[in-house]
C-alpha cells in the first residue's frame, strides 16, 4: 500500500501572524478514509487549503502523490490539482453554468464522449436528489442544493483524493448520510478521502475511517496511528 500524503513537521502561517498548524505529521495510505475534526478555528480547512495546494506551508514538507509538493514550481500545480476532487464551504459555482454544466465540467475537461458525459451526470443527479434541478444556475439553488452540486461536480471524474470541507452543513439529516454513502463508495472504488466535519455522529458511518484530530492549530494523535498506519487488509483492498 503506498502513501498518498505525507506531512513532516508541517506549520503554516497566514502573512506575519501566528502559526495556525504546527508541528503536523501524519501519512495517509492510498485509499484512506480520514475524518478531520476539531473544533471551531483549530486549522482543519486551513490543512484542506495545504491539501489542495491553495496554500504553501510557512516550514516543513509536504509530499504527495510521491513528490515533494513545497517544491514544486506553480506551473506543475495544475496537473496535481486534476487528481484532487474538492468541495469547499463557499462551493465555488460557476455562475452563468447550469447545475447540470458545474457538475459536468471536470468530465469535459477530461475529454470524456458527450453522450457518456449526460449518463453519468445525470445518474449523479438523481442519486444527490438534484435530478429536477439541472438546468438551473446556481443563483436560483438552495443552500443545501448548491452544495450537492458542488459535491457533484467533486466526485465525478473519480479524483484520486477528495478532499470536502463541511460538506452535510447545508442539507438535513437523510442526505447528510446519503453524500457520507456517496463518498464511501467512492472510498471502495479507490479515491482516497479526507471530510472535515463538526458532524461527529457521520463518523460512525464509515467504521474503517481514521481520524485526525486538530486542537488549535495541533495534532492530537496520542497513540500515534497517523504517524505508523496499521497495514491493510488485503481483504479491504479487494473492495
Ligand atoms: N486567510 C486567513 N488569513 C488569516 N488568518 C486566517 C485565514 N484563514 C484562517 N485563518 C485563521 O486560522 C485559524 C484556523 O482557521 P481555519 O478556518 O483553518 O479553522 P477551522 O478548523 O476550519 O474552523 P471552522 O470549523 O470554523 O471552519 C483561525 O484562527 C483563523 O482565524
Amino acid at each position: 500500500m503506498s502513501t498518498i500524503v505525507r506531512f513532516d513537521n508541517v506549520g503554516l502561517r497566514y502573512g506575519t501572524g501566528a502559526e495556525v498548524l504546527r508541528d503536523i505529521g501524519f501519512r495517509l495510505e492510498t485509499g484512506a478514509f480520514m475524518f478531520l475534526v476539531g473544533s471551531s478555528g483549530a486549522g482543519k480547512t486551513s490543512l484542506l487549503r495545504l491539501l489542495y495546494l491553495a496554500q504553501r506551508p510557512s516550514r516543513g514538507r509536504i509530499d504527495m502523490f510521491g513528490r515533494d509538493i513545497t517544491s514544486l514550481p506553480r506551473g506543475a500545480l495544475p496537473a496535481l490539482r486534476r487528481r484532487i476532487g474538492v468541495v469547499l464551504q463557499d462551493f465555488r459555482l460557476i455562475e452563468h453554468l447550469t447545475a447540470f454544466d458545474n457538475i459536468a465540467l471536470p468530465l469535459r475537461i477530461a475529454g470524456v464522449h458527450e453522450a457518456e458525459v449526460k449518463a453519468h451526470v445525470d445518474e449523479l443527479m438523481a442519486w444527490v436528489g438534484l435530478a429536477e434541478r439541472r438546468d438551473a444556475r446556481p443563483a436560483v439553488l438552495s443552500g443545501g442544493e448548491q452544495q450537492r452540486v458542488a459535491i457533484a461536480r467533486a466526485v465525478i471524474a473519480r479524483p484520486d483524493i477528495l478532499l470536502a470541507d463541511e460538506p452535510t452543513g447545508n442539507v438535513d439529516p437523510e442526505m447528510a448520510g446519503r453524500l457520507l454513502h456517496l463518498f464511501h463508495e467512492l472510498n471502495r472504488l479507490g479515491t482516497t478521502v479526507v471530510v472535515a466535519t463538526h458532524a461527529l455522529h457521520l463518523m460512525s458511518r464509515v467504521p474503517s475511517a481514521i481520524t485526525l484530530r486538530l486542537d488549535r492549530g495541533e495534532m492530537l494523535d496520542p497513540m500515534g496511528v497517523l504517524r505508523n498506519p496499521p497495514p491493510v487488509e488485503p481483504a479491504e483492498l479487494s473492495l
